[in-house]
């Protein structure tokens, strides 16, 4: 029986243990009673520690110039990961899946928001996003963040976006001629997302949506990383049952939709 249970236990190493989120996340694991954390790297630590420490899962919360790189080593040695960091665009996801298609059994999750409300917030909008003339995404965080805008506002108005296409739903009402100084904000998939960094401020998210005369604010706040970690735990107990890449948290969640 004792042998069992330390069967069961998940061999994890995290990428970026000196980070804010990484540094949460090596306690997180360390906490959790079926789990190991058997290596914690920093950005001058080679990654082959990975190997000599005999990680399953891996989970990256580094920095978008880096994390392709360790999720390429994770998965070349049949290593599942779950990724946090930023900074996979269409390019680098593709990328992935084709080696993922090279390596069956592994899984990767990449997930552009752990907290649990972020990512109903997202699903959220994605399904209102048809029934209303227009949608906006204001995305708000530390100023310590070195990419903009967020993932998670990136992903949400691509799901937005293609809710909206899939639905024949007309672009947004704009009458702007000239924005000069980008007032209007990004354009992501033709919606367009602003990007504040306020100090005092760790990650938050407003989904607008209106329609003449009625307006609906789909708003999450994180107040403190804590937030993410149920959902970097829940990654890491499942990414072993879910080979290949899985985009979103919501993946592992029985939403019911
Ligand atoms: N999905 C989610 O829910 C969340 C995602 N994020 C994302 O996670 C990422 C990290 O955020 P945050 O913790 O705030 O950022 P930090 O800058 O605090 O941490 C990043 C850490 O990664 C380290 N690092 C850089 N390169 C490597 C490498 N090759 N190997 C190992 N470590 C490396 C850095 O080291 P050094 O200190 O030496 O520079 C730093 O400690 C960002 O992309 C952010 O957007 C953040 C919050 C939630
Ligand atoms: O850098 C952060 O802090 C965060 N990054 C992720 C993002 O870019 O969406 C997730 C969350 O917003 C916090």
């Amino acid at each position: 029986m004792r042998q069992e249970s330390m069967e069961q236990r998940i061999r994890v190493a995290v990428l970026g243990r000196n980070g804010r989120m990484g540094s949460e996340a090596v306690r997180a694991v360390s906490d959790a009673p079926d789990m190991d954390l058997v290596a914690a790297l920093g950005r001058t630590d080679d990654l082959s520690e990975l190997v000599r420490a005999g990680a399953k899962v891996v989970v990256d919360l580094t920095v978008p110039d880096a994390t392709r790189e360790n999720v390429r080593f994770a998965v070349s040695h049949g290593m599942h990961a779950v990724v946090g960091t930023t900074g996979w665009d269409d390019a680098a996801l593709a990328e992935l899946t084709a080696q993922l298609a090279e390596s069956p059994g592994t899984g990767v999750l990449v997930a552009p928001n752990f907290a649990v409300g972020a990512v109903l917030a997202m699903k959220f909008s994605e399904l209102a996003a048809a029934f209303f003339d227009s949608v906006e995404i204001v995305e708000l965080h530390h100023p310590r963040k070195l990419d903009a805008p967020s993932g998670t506002a990136a992903r949400t108005a691509e799901l937005v976006a293609a809710a909206r296409e899939a639905a024949g739903v007309a672009p947004s009402p704009d009458a702007t001629e000239s924005d000069p100084r980008g007032a209007r904000g990004a354009d992501v998939s033709g919606v367009h997302v602003h990007s504040v960094r306020l100090q005092g401020l760790v990650a938050h998210q407003e989904t607008l949506l209106g329609n003449a005369g009625e307006q609906l604010s789909l708003r999450h706040d994180s107040f403190d990383r804590v937030s993410f970690m149920t959902g970097v735990l829940l990654g890491v107990r499942s990414v072993a049952e879910h080979p290949g890449l899985t985009h979103g948290l919501d993946g592992y969640m029985d939403l019911g939709l």
